[in-house]
């Protein structure tokens, strides 16, 4: 049964290009005022998914409703924030602006806000001089000034430093705050921590919905070494046989029945889940049976 505050739901979506298939059975239903974060590996159809979502990409079978709007039609309930597609080189930060402005009915003024929490003060430079940073900024900043009910992010932190990630974060939950559903595509562990849920795309299906913290609590035992030695015969007894690196340690999951034979080797320890492990395990490992 359909949630009451159900504003996004993609059903049995199918999308291929030719021979090539990229999204199978993905079903989705995201709710009014969440951010959903939709993570996955390099290539595993974050940015077709969201160009579907948008509507800007017809789907190969399947059905999306967005705000009840099931096909065409759907920027005037949606905003989408592509990779690297909206700056235009020959125009200034501000006349871009002044360009989706007058192209756009439901463009506002928040710009001036936005700009301003992303220190972005070079406008009157022309676009073909900003930063890959810079450009970013500029489309986020162009993205959310639209007064639509949902936006639909592909990597808005991608090429950011700390603090602008940080002030981006701080945008988005005041949209959430005011709102606004975001569905924000990434592969940065870092942008977990603002999702109300997370959906982790796998295989060009969806493998694992749910909040960051039942995510963590459901991962198995997570397990870390900083022996070369011991990591190699680790490799028989880790879920999948890969283990992670994380600095001078590697990490990896093991079956909770394998726990103590695993920890017998003084170099092995248990430690606590982080969100890395989250994305690791859920990018590479969740069909692991364990
Ligand atoms: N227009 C297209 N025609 C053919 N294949 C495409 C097209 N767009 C995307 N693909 C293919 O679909 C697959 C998924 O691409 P997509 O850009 O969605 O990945 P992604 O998860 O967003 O990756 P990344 O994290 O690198 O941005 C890739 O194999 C890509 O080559």
């Amino acid at each position: 049964m359909s949630s009451p505050h159900e504003i996004i739901r993609a059903q049995n979506v199918r999308k291929t290009f030719g021979d090539d298939g990229v999204l199978t059975n993905v079903d989705l239903v995201v709710e009014k005022g969440e951010i959903l974060a939709l993570m996955g590996k390099n290539g595993v159809g974050k940015s077709v998914l969201l160009s579907c979502l948008a509507g800007s990409e017809p789907l190969s079978s399947g059905r999306i409703e967005v705000c009840g709007v099931a096909q065409a039609g759907r920027e005037g309930v949606a905003g989408f924030l592509l990779q690297e597609a909206m700056c235009i080189d020959r125009l200034t930060g501000r006349e871009t602006i002044a360009f989706y402005d007058r192209l756009h009915p439901r463009f506002t003024n928040a710009w001036r806000e936005y700009t301003d929490q992303l220190d972005l003060d070079d406008l009157d430079k022309r676009v073909d001089t900003y930063s890959g940073g810079m450009k970013r900024k500029l489309e986020l900043v162009i993205t959310l000034s639209i007064d639509v009910p949902v936006y639909f992010l592909d990597e808005p932190t991608a090429g950011l430093d700390l603090s602008a990630i940080q002030a981006v974060h701080a945008i988005l939950r005041e949209q959430r705050a005011a709102g606004k559903t975001i569905v924000v595509a990434s592969h940065l562990p870092m942008d977990a921590g603002l999702a109300d849920r997370i959906a982790f795309l796998q295989g060009g299906t969806i493998v694992a919905t749910n909040t960051p913290t039942a995510l963590l609590s459901e991962l198995p035992p997570v397990i870390t070494t900083a022996s070369t030695d011991t990591a190699d015969a680790l490799t028989e007894h880790v879920l999948g046989g890969e283990l992670f690196s994380d600095g001078g340690t590697v990490r990896g999951f093991v079956r909770p029945s394998l726990v103590s034979t695993v920890t017998d080797d003084s170099d092995v320890r248990t430690t606590e889940p982080t969100y890395t492990d989250v994305f690791n395990y859920y990018t590479n490992l969740s069909q692991e049976s364990y």
